[in-house]
Protein backbone atom coordinates (compact mmCIF):
# COMPACT_ATOMS: atom_id res chain seq x y z
CA UNK A 1 0.00 0.00 0.00
CA UNK A 2 1.86 3.19 -1.16
CA UNK A 3 0.63 6.74 0.41
CA UNK A 4 1.59 9.60 -1.26
CA UNK A 5 0.81 13.00 0.44
CA UNK A 6 1.94 16.91 -0.39
CA UNK A 7 1.16 19.99 -0.19
CA UNK A 8 -1.54 21.00 -2.66
CA UNK A 9 -0.07 21.48 -6.35
CA UNK A 10 3.58 19.63 -5.08
CA UNK A 11 2.83 17.39 -8.06
CA UNK A 12 1.78 14.16 -6.28
CA UNK A 13 -1.92 13.73 -8.63
CA UNK A 14 1.00 14.08 -11.61
CA UNK A 15 3.29 11.47 -9.90
CA UNK A 16 0.28 9.07 -9.45
CA UNK A 17 -0.98 9.14 -12.09
CA UNK A 18 2.39 8.29 -14.08
CA UNK A 19 2.97 5.62 -11.77
CA UNK A 20 -0.35 4.05 -12.38
CA UNK A 21 0.25 4.33 -16.33
CA UNK A 22 3.42 2.56 -16.63
CA UNK A 23 2.91 0.06 -13.55
CA UNK A 24 -0.10 -2.14 -13.99
CA UNK A 25 0.49 -3.90 -10.55
CA UNK A 26 -1.19 -0.54 -9.04
CA UNK A 27 -4.69 0.39 -8.75
CA UNK A 28 -5.70 3.34 -7.28
CA UNK A 29 -7.92 3.93 -4.71
CA UNK A 30 -11.15 6.22 -5.83
CA UNK A 31 -11.33 8.99 -2.68
CA UNK A 32 -15.03 10.23 -2.18
CA UNK A 33 -15.24 13.88 -1.32
CA UNK A 34 -17.84 16.86 -0.90
CA UNK A 35 -15.37 19.26 -2.99
CA UNK A 36 -16.93 20.44 -6.24
CA UNK A 37 -16.08 18.95 -9.46
CA UNK A 38 -12.92 20.31 -11.29
CA UNK A 39 -14.19 20.92 -15.57
CA UNK A 40 -11.46 18.00 -16.16
CA UNK A 41 -12.92 15.70 -13.58
CA UNK A 42 -14.59 12.85 -13.90
CA UNK A 43 -16.91 11.30 -11.59
CA UNK A 44 -16.01 7.82 -10.52
CA UNK A 45 -12.62 7.87 -12.28
CA UNK A 46 -11.17 10.88 -10.68
CA UNK A 47 -13.17 11.19 -7.36
CA UNK A 48 -16.76 9.90 -5.98
CA UNK A 49 -18.08 13.40 -5.68
CA UNK A 50 -20.65 13.69 -3.18
CA UNK A 51 -22.98 16.21 -1.19
CA UNK A 52 -21.63 16.62 2.46
CA UNK A 53 -25.39 14.69 3.97
CA UNK A 54 -23.99 11.56 1.85
CA UNK A 55 -20.81 11.90 2.77
CA UNK A 56 -21.72 11.59 6.23
CA UNK A 57 -23.92 8.94 5.99
CA UNK A 58 -20.72 6.68 4.50
CA UNK A 59 -19.10 7.91 7.54
CA UNK A 60 -21.38 6.90 10.24
CA UNK A 61 -21.73 3.85 8.54
CA UNK A 62 -18.26 3.24 8.86
CA UNK A 63 -17.72 2.67 5.43
CA UNK A 64 -14.24 4.94 5.01
CA UNK A 65 -11.27 3.04 5.82
CA UNK A 66 -10.30 6.64 7.08
CA UNK A 67 -11.62 11.04 6.44
CA UNK A 68 -10.12 14.08 7.12
CA UNK A 69 -11.47 17.51 6.06
CA UNK A 70 -9.10 18.95 4.14
CA UNK A 71 -8.79 22.75 2.69
CA UNK A 72 -12.37 23.35 3.96
CA UNK A 73 -13.98 20.22 2.45
CA UNK A 74 -14.48 16.30 2.98
CA UNK A 75 -12.44 13.44 1.67
CA UNK A 76 -12.62 9.89 2.87
CA UNK A 77 -11.27 6.34 1.20
CA UNK A 78 -13.64 3.91 0.69
CA UNK A 79 -13.48 1.05 2.93
CA UNK A 80 -14.38 -2.16 0.64
CA UNK A 81 -12.16 -1.65 -2.11
CA UNK A 82 -9.26 -1.02 0.22
CA UNK A 83 -10.11 -4.04 2.26
CA UNK A 84 -10.54 -6.16 -0.87
CA UNK A 85 -7.13 -5.13 -2.26
CA UNK A 86 -5.21 -5.79 0.68
CA UNK A 87 -6.79 -9.00 1.11
CA UNK A 88 -5.99 -9.92 -2.34
CA UNK A 89 -2.46 -8.46 -2.26
CA UNK A 90 -3.09 -6.07 -4.93
CA UNK A 91 -0.86 -3.05 -4.91
CA UNK A 92 -3.01 -0.33 -3.62
CA UNK A 93 -2.02 3.85 -4.57
CA UNK A 94 -3.62 6.10 -2.04
CA UNK A 95 -3.34 9.73 -2.91
CA UNK A 96 -4.20 11.10 0.89
CA UNK A 97 -3.73 14.12 2.83
CA UNK A 98 -1.35 13.98 6.23
CA UNK A 99 -4.22 13.02 8.84
CA UNK A 100 -5.54 10.56 6.31
CA UNK A 101 -1.63 8.96 6.16
CA UNK A 102 -1.69 8.92 9.95
CA UNK A 103 -4.90 6.82 10.44
CA UNK A 104 -4.09 4.72 7.56
CA UNK A 105 -1.08 3.89 9.73
CA UNK A 106 -2.32 3.28 12.41
CA UNK A 107 -4.67 0.66 10.54
CA UNK A 108 -2.65 -1.26 8.22
CA UNK A 109 0.87 -0.60 9.82
CA UNK A 110 3.65 -2.21 8.65
CA UNK A 111 2.12 -3.15 5.17
CA UNK A 112 2.15 0.59 3.92
CA UNK A 113 4.97 2.72 2.21
CA UNK A 114 4.92 6.44 2.48
CA UNK A 115 6.09 9.15 0.59
CA UNK A 116 5.72 12.84 1.24
CA UNK A 117 6.32 15.21 -1.86
CA UNK A 118 7.88 18.44 -1.66
CA UNK A 119 7.99 21.23 -4.12
CA UNK A 120 11.08 22.72 -4.59
CA UNK A 121 10.11 26.57 -2.78
CA UNK A 122 6.56 27.68 -2.04
CA UNK A 123 6.77 30.53 -4.66
CA UNK A 124 6.99 27.39 -6.95
CA UNK A 125 4.03 25.61 -5.35
CA UNK A 126 2.41 29.22 -6.30
CA UNK A 127 3.06 29.32 -9.91
CA UNK A 128 2.03 25.20 -10.33
CA UNK A 129 -1.37 25.85 -8.96
CA UNK A 130 -2.29 28.87 -11.08
CA UNK A 131 -0.58 27.09 -13.78
CA UNK A 132 -2.92 24.45 -13.08
CA UNK A 133 -5.73 27.14 -13.71
CA UNK A 134 -8.16 24.83 -11.66
CA UNK A 135 -9.28 26.46 -8.61
CA UNK A 136 -9.99 29.96 -7.71
CA UNK A 137 -7.94 32.26 -6.75
CA UNK A 138 -9.48 32.12 -3.20
CA UNK A 139 -8.84 28.79 -3.22
CA UNK A 140 -5.29 28.61 -4.32
CA UNK A 141 -4.56 30.73 -1.53
CA UNK A 142 -6.32 28.88 1.05
CA UNK A 143 -4.05 25.84 -0.26
CA UNK A 144 -1.06 28.13 -0.10
CA UNK A 145 -1.70 28.92 3.66
CA UNK A 146 -2.58 25.40 4.07
CA UNK A 147 0.42 24.42 2.58
CA UNK A 148 3.39 25.15 5.57
CA UNK A 149 1.06 23.17 8.16
CA UNK A 150 1.44 20.36 5.49
CA UNK A 151 4.54 20.23 5.11
CA UNK A 152 5.41 20.06 9.16
CA UNK A 153 4.15 16.65 9.14
CA UNK A 154 6.87 15.58 6.35
CA UNK A 155 9.25 13.49 9.13
CA UNK A 156 6.15 11.43 9.34
CA UNK A 157 6.71 9.53 5.95
CA UNK A 158 9.30 6.93 5.06
CA UNK A 159 10.26 9.07 2.37
CA UNK A 160 10.82 12.16 1.13
CA UNK A 161 10.76 13.33 -3.19
CA UNK A 162 11.60 17.02 -3.64
CA UNK A 163 9.37 17.08 -6.99
CA UNK A 164 12.15 19.49 -9.04
CA UNK A 165 12.36 17.86 -12.21
CA UNK A 166 9.18 15.95 -12.94
CA UNK A 167 11.43 12.99 -14.49
CA UNK A 168 13.59 12.55 -11.71
CA UNK A 169 11.16 12.99 -8.90
CA UNK A 170 9.16 10.07 -10.94
CA UNK A 171 12.24 8.00 -11.14
CA UNK A 172 13.25 8.34 -7.31
CA UNK A 173 9.29 7.28 -6.63
CA UNK A 174 10.01 4.22 -8.98
CA UNK A 175 12.93 3.50 -7.38
CA UNK A 176 11.32 3.48 -3.69
CA UNK A 177 8.48 0.85 -4.83
CA UNK A 178 11.21 -1.25 -6.60
CA UNK A 179 13.06 -1.29 -3.45
CA UNK A 180 10.43 -2.02 -1.03
CA UNK A 181 8.67 -4.69 -3.45
CA UNK A 182 11.93 -6.75 -3.40
CA UNK A 183 11.57 -6.64 0.37
CA UNK A 184 8.05 -7.38 0.67
CA UNK A 185 8.79 -10.28 -1.28
CA UNK A 186 11.97 -11.53 -0.59
CA UNK A 187 12.10 -11.60 3.62
CA UNK A 188 9.54 -13.93 3.73
CA UNK A 189 11.62 -16.51 1.95
CA UNK A 190 14.90 -15.63 3.25
CA UNK A 191 15.00 -17.48 6.61
CA UNK A 192 14.66 -20.67 5.28
CA UNK A 193 17.36 -19.66 2.54
CA UNK A 194 19.99 -18.43 5.38
CA UNK A 195 19.32 -21.76 7.63
CA UNK A 196 19.81 -24.17 5.01
CA UNK A 197 23.05 -22.48 4.08
CA UNK A 198 23.88 -22.28 7.38
CA UNK A 199 23.14 -26.38 8.06
CA UNK A 200 24.37 -27.01 5.06
CA UNK A 201 27.94 -25.42 6.22
CA UNK A 202 28.11 -26.70 9.13
CA UNK A 203 27.77 -30.37 7.89
CA UNK A 204 30.75 -29.53 5.54
N1 LIG B 1 7.99 18.87 -11.58
C1 LIG B 1 7.03 19.68 -12.05
N2 LIG B 1 7.40 20.82 -12.68
C2 LIG B 1 6.45 21.68 -13.15
N3 LIG B 1 5.12 21.47 -13.06
C3 LIG B 1 4.70 20.35 -12.43
C4 LIG B 1 5.64 19.41 -11.89
N4 LIG B 1 4.94 18.41 -11.33
C5 LIG B 1 3.63 18.70 -11.50
N5 LIG B 1 3.49 19.86 -12.16
C6 LIG B 1 2.24 20.56 -12.51
O1 LIG B 1 1.82 21.25 -11.33
C7 LIG B 1 0.40 21.24 -11.22
C8 LIG B 1 0.00 20.60 -9.89
O2 LIG B 1 0.28 19.21 -9.96
P1 LIG B 1 -0.74 18.15 -9.35
O3 LIG B 1 -2.14 18.45 -9.77
O4 LIG B 1 -0.20 16.80 -9.67
O5 LIG B 1 -0.53 18.50 -7.81
P2 LIG B 1 -1.16 17.80 -6.51
O6 LIG B 1 -0.07 17.71 -5.51
O7 LIG B 1 -1.82 16.52 -6.87
O8 LIG B 1 -2.22 18.89 -6.07
P3 LIG B 1 -3.63 18.67 -5.29
O9 LIG B 1 -3.32 18.19 -3.93
O10 LIG B 1 -4.21 20.04 -5.31
O11 LIG B 1 -4.45 17.70 -6.08
C9 LIG B 1 -0.13 20.50 -12.45
O12 LIG B 1 -0.50 21.44 -13.43
C10 LIG B 1 1.08 19.67 -12.91
O13 LIG B 1 1.05 19.44 -14.30
N1 LIG C 1 -7.41 12.13 4.17
C1 LIG C 1 -7.72 12.13 2.87
N2 LIG C 1 -7.21 13.08 2.05
C2 LIG C 1 -7.52 13.01 0.75
C3 LIG C 1 -8.33 12.00 0.23
N3 LIG C 1 -8.46 12.21 -1.11
C4 LIG C 1 -7.73 13.30 -1.40
N4 LIG C 1 -7.16 13.78 -0.28
C5 LIG C 1 -6.28 14.95 -0.14
O1 LIG C 1 -7.02 16.15 -0.20
C6 LIG C 1 -6.17 17.20 -0.67
C7 LIG C 1 -6.86 18.02 -1.71
O2 LIG C 1 -7.12 17.27 -2.88
P1 LIG C 1 -7.72 17.97 -4.18
O3 LIG C 1 -8.01 16.86 -5.12
O4 LIG C 1 -8.93 18.73 -3.74
O5 LIG C 1 -6.65 18.89 -4.69
C8 LIG C 1 -4.90 16.51 -1.19
O6 LIG C 1 -3.90 16.67 -0.20
C9 LIG C 1 -5.30 15.07 -1.29
O7 LIG C 1 -4.21 14.19 -1.13
C10 LIG C 1 -8.84 11.00 1.11
O8 LIG C 1 -9.57 10.07 0.74
N5 LIG C 1 -8.51 11.12 2.41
Amino acid sequence: MLVLSSPSGAGKSTIARNLLETDPAFRLSVSVTTRKRRSSEIDGQHYHFRSVPDFEVMRDRDELLEWAEVHGNFYGTPRAPAEKAIGDGQDMLFDIDWQGAQQMKEKVGVDMVSIFILPPSIDELRERLKRRAEDSDEVIETRLRNARAEIAHWREYDYIVVNDDLNDAFHEVQAIVTAERLRRDRRPGLFDFVSEMLNESAVV
